[in-house]
């Protein structure tokens, strides 16, 4: 069954979404990237613009590993930075693909969604397709679909701590909220068991970076992964049994010597 994941204009068969930042070296992050099957890696404007060798280096492997590029505004705090970052970005990586991201506390990386909405806004109208990585907030979800979001990315957790799906109660609620819009788990997820669950929660994709690159093998992690998205869906699409509150035999116990039905 032909399941491709329909995605800022694009049709692509995996559901898992990477980071390019703070692997051991060049070489382990393309093997990981590759491992991984993603088709979609994120990209620091900052990182690329940085230093012209080692940016130049980085971008050639990005260019060979084939996939589609999703630059991020990652490390902006205003909506003028965050406005002026995806423009460069736009020029530089030749794509209308921006993933928002406004910060609006240090400590936690917390987005600041006011300023994401503002930019979000501005940038719709700039012709870009924003990716905007937020909270699970579902009223900042509804302000950016009105602003002209097609896509949402709320945090499992905070970025790098690994901690997976901190709030599942109100992720799934925007999922009942949205049953349209392309959702994305983006942050926080430390294991596979965390990305496998966000998708059994019924999520178009998960976009995760440091599980993979601070794990101790991040190719073998990277595979992992790739199976736990595959899984997930199929566990999704598959439809999981009802929950129930009161044990029932899965074996039949008809028939047997001391059986008695209950009232
Ligand atoms: C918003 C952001 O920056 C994330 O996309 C980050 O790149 C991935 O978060 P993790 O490193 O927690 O997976």
């Amino acid at each position: 069954m032909a399941d491709d994941f329909d995605i800022g204009g694009r049709s692509l068969a995996s559901r898992l979404l990477i980071g390019s930042a703070l692997y051991p070296s060049p070489a382990i992050m393309e093997q990981s990237i590759r491992a991984s099957g993603a088709e979609i890696v994120t990209v620091s404007l900052r990182r690329e613009a940085a230093d012209g060798q080692a940016g130049a280096a980085f971008w050639s492997i990005v260019r060979d590993l084939g996939v589609s590029v999703l630059p991020n505004t990652a490390g902006c705090r205003t909506v003028r930075e965050a406005v002026a970052t995806a423009e460069m970005a736009r020029e530089l990586f030749e794509t209308n693909w921006i993933k928002l991201e406004v910060i609006g506390d240090d400590y936690s990386l917390q987005p600041d969604v006011f300023g994401l909405v503002e930019a979000a806004a501005e940038l719709v109208k700039r012709g870009f397709t924003v990716f905007p990585y937020c909270t699970e907030d579902l009223v900042v979800a509804k302000r950016l679909v009105e602003a002209g979001c097609s896509i949402l990315m709320p945090w499992g957790a905070p970025i790098g701590t690994g901690k997976g799906l901190i709030n599942p109660y109100a992720l799934g609620q925007l999922r009942h909220a949205f049953p349209d819009i392309p959702l994305i788990v983006d942050a926080g997820i430390g294991t596979p068991s965390h990305a496998m669950q966000a998708m059994e929660l019924g999520y178009d994709g998960v976009l995760l970076n440091t599980a993979v690159a601070k794990a101790a093998d991040p190719v073998g992690m990277a595979s992992a992964f790739k199976a736990a998205v595959a899984g997930g869906r199929l566990a999704h699409l598959a439809g999981r049994m009802p929950e129930r509150d009161l044990a029932r035999p899965s074996t039949p116990v008809i028939g047997t010597p001391f059986w008695h039905q209950a009232d």
